[in-house]
């Protein structure tokens, strides 16, 4: 069986080619802010980052032959996890989606790619709107405004099964906290199996991030949306585009940024550390859930590769539990064994409604 495997992330297209578990492909392709900026919205990237695929494909002589192809995405209504036939339910969504978001590529370049190739699957798998939230996590001050979470969950699953297997255990057996430090950040806290709290990464909640905003004080934000000096687009990408590292220090490079401070840059610094901090805090929070019952934390994600990041983090949460560090992502093996499960019949296949 051959799976292609696209990963649109904020500030990436990743993508892998598996022949059975065999991975004969894996590329990283990286996108600057000013590389992005000249799409007015995310879904004008489309034939941008569908084009890269089959270039990349082209350039290291990959043919065009496959069973499946698996996108990462979308932010489609809140479901259970596992693997879903792209339908045309979810294009529908999609396209009228909420929340702009990379990963909702993911779902259209695989629906697309798909269709060139008769009889291959299109899937999408543990998008990021997986909702498994205990009811009381739900409940926030306003009734007009109950939490949803909006996260990492295809990687944070990996890496947990992944952590599980290292320590001849099942996830199902652990308390974890997880931390995806990538473009967004988002914190889980999985208990036996089920993520029962996890931020909303995307939307204003959480520790801000090298792309995103995190949480913010409601009150001076309905004041900006009432000054007038701002589009609610424009506002939009204030909270979940061009915020956190992007706004304060106009990069999301985080080696950049390290640079920066090593060379006296003490703004930089200054705003680096709040982000760990607050990475901090939103661990700390994530022990109450638990009851102080953590068998683990899990750092994962592009910005774990950074020791300064890390040598901090750990500084400040590891009085906790043992702290276990997975740079990068298993997002693109997830997909493509999701992928083959399903193809093979032995994972069920949802169907989106
Ligand atoms: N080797 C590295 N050292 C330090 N920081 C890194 C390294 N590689 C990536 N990063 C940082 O990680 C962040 C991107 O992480 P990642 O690649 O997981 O994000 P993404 O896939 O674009 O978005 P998301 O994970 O939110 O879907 C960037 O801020 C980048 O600078
Ligand atoms: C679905 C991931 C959330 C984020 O990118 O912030």
């Amino acid at each position: 069986m051959k799976v292609l495997a696209v990963n649109p992330g904020s500030t990436s297209t990743k993508i892998a080619v598996y022949k059975d578990e065999t991975p004969l492909l894996v590329r990283n392709i990286r996108h600057s802010v000013d590389e992005l900026s000249g799409f007015p919205r995310i879904i004008d990237q489309f034939e941008f980052r569908k084009n890269l695929v089959i270039d990349e494909l082209k350039a290291n002589d990959i043919p065009f032959e496959f069973d499946a192809i698996v996108g990462r995405g979308g932010l489609l209504k809140p479901i259970p996890g596992g693997v879903y036939e792209v339908n045309d339910a979810m294009l529908d969504d999609i396209a009228h989606a909420m929340r702009s978001h990379a990963c909702n590529l993911g779902c259209l370049i695989a629906s697309e790619l798909a269709a060139l190739l008769p009889g291959c699957r299109a899937f999408i798998a543990d998008p990021g709107v997986v909702d498994e939230l205990d009811e009381i996590a739900r409940i926030t001050g306003s009734p007009l405004m109950p939490r949803i979470t909006i996260w990492h969950a295809l990687n944070q699953r990996a890496i947990a099964r992944r952590y599980a297997a290292e320590n001849n255990t099942r996830y199902e057996d652990l308390n974890l906290i997880i931390c995806h430090l990538g473009g967004g950040i988002s914190v889980g806290t999985h208990c036996r199996g089920r993520a029962i709290d996890v931020n909303n990464a995307l939307d204003g909640e959480g520790p801000f991030s090298p792309e995103r905003a995190g949480t913010l004080p409601a009150g001076q934000l309905i004041d900006l949306c009432y000054s007038g000096r701002y589009t609610r687009d424009e506002l939009k990408k204030r909270i979940s585009g061009r915020a956190g590292l992007a706004a304060h220090l106009g990069t999301t490079d985080v080696p950049a940024i390290v640079k920066r401070i090593e060379e006296g840059d003490m703004h930089a610094e200054l705003v680096l550390n709040a982000m760990i901090y607050q990475i901090a805090r939103s661990v700390g929070a994530a022990s109450v859930v638990l009851y102080g019952k953590i068998d683990a934390i899990l750092l994962t994600g592009g910005m774990a590769h950074s020791e300064y990041i890390i040598s901090r983090l750990q500084e400040r949460i590891s009085f906790l539990a043992p702290v276990h560090v997975y740079p990068g992502e298993d997002e693109l093996e997830a997909l493509a064994l999701n992928a083959l499960g399903a193809l093979r019949g032995e994972l069920p296949i949802q169907v989106y409604q």
